[in-house]
């Protein structure tokens, strides 16, 4: 029941963003400099609304709040036009006034136990302006841990794709606008750290992309990093594109979202892969909207990811 809904909605949202991204598209900038999108706005509204629907007492937090459409109708308009569009028989979304609610209804503070869903409308929101990869990232959290995740990434591969995992049950990939059996997806098998490729961050302001080319080559990594934004890159690993992902931090004092990284942490577990901080603790999505508790991502294959931890930890000595 959980999956269905979260894959609907993720490509009930993918639509939307993907439709977007196929005209010129405009952003305005949050006070964390970072921007936002008419396309993120609407994808977290009809996400949001369909859990609801089928989960009305499960909270959410989300990325985006409505603060910015309440202050400006013409704005406004624009992403209630393209929730009509991609959402026309939503009931919780039959009135503009509806719209406003169903964003801020993403506000939930975050808690160590019980149900709480973590969104991401648009992850990648730079990506999606550079006609890059972006991803719309949803997943369940039960006390403190993910136990379903769905990411629809309409740029990776000729068909984009939906990649879902739930606890116990393996990671799947299938087309992202077609009806199709999903196939069983997994990590790639590999030896040694040497013949592995890793796949980072584009933004040097996301990850220690310094650090991480040092590292490489501790590891005797000569195959040349893919880059490239979003949650995609979680995707690529447990599809076997891939095999290491880092993302150090450049500044300590930044804490993690939790809707950054949720969906792909069970996306890699259930690939056959592992995720940790740079202590080799994982990652806890109890303790709010953040990962408090820990610093750095580090997502490997089983095989290779304590040779990895070690390098990261040599590095940052
Ligand atoms: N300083 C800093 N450090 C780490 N992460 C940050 C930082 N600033 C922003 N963000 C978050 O990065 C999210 C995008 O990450 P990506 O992996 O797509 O970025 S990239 O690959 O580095 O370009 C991006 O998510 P979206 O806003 O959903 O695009 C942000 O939540
Ligand atoms: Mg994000
Ligand atoms: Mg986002
Ligand atoms: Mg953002």
């Amino acid at each position: 029941m959980e999956l269905q809904v979260a894959k609907q909605a993720v490509r009930t949202a993918s639509k939307l963003a993907h439709t977007v991204a196929q005209h010129h598209i405009s952003s305005i900038s949050k006070s964390d400099q970072s921007p936002v999108t008419v396309a993120d706005f609407g994808a977290q509204a009809v996400i949001i609304s369909a859990l609801k629907q089928a989960f009305p007492g499960d909270p959410v937090v989300g990325e985006e709040d409505a603060a910015a459409l309440r202050a400006d109708d013409t704005l406004a308009n624009k992403v209630w036009a393209l929730v009509k569009e991609a959402a026309p028989h939503d009931k919780n979304l039959s009135e503009r006034t509806n719209l406003f609610a169903a964003i801020d209804a993403g506000n939930y503070a975050g808690s160590a136990k019980g149900r709480q869903w973590a969104l991401d409308p648009i992850d990648g929101t730079k990506g999606f302006l550079r006609g890059g990869q972006y991803a719309v990232c949803l997943a369940l959290i039960v006390d403190s841990r993910v136990e379903l995740g769905v990411i629809g990434c309409p740029n990776l591969g000729p068909r984009g794709g939906l990649f879902s995992a739930v606890r116990g049950k393996g990671a799947f990939w299938e087309p992202l606008f077609e009806e199709s059996t999903p196939e069983k997806i997994s990590f790639r098998h590999i030896e040694s750290t040497k013949d592995a490729t890793f796949c980072e961050s584009v933004e040097s302001g996301h990850s220690a992309l310094d650090t991480q080319l040092k590292i490489a080559q501790s590891l005797g990594i000569s195959n040349p990093p893919v880059q490239m934004d979003s949650q995609a890159k979680y995707c690529s690993l447990a599809k076997g594109d891939a095999d290491i992902y880092l993302r150090l931090p450049v500044r300590m004092d930044y804490e993690e979202k939790i809707w950054d990284h949720a969906a792909g942490n069970i996306l890699i577990t259930e690939a056959g892969g592992v995720v940790t901080d740079m202590n080799g603790n994982l990652l806890d999505f109890g303790k709010g909207r953040t990962l408090k508790d820990n610093k750095g991502v580090i997502a490997a294959a089983k095989s290779i990811h304590s040779d990895v931890l070690k390098a990261v930890q040599k590095a940052l000595l």
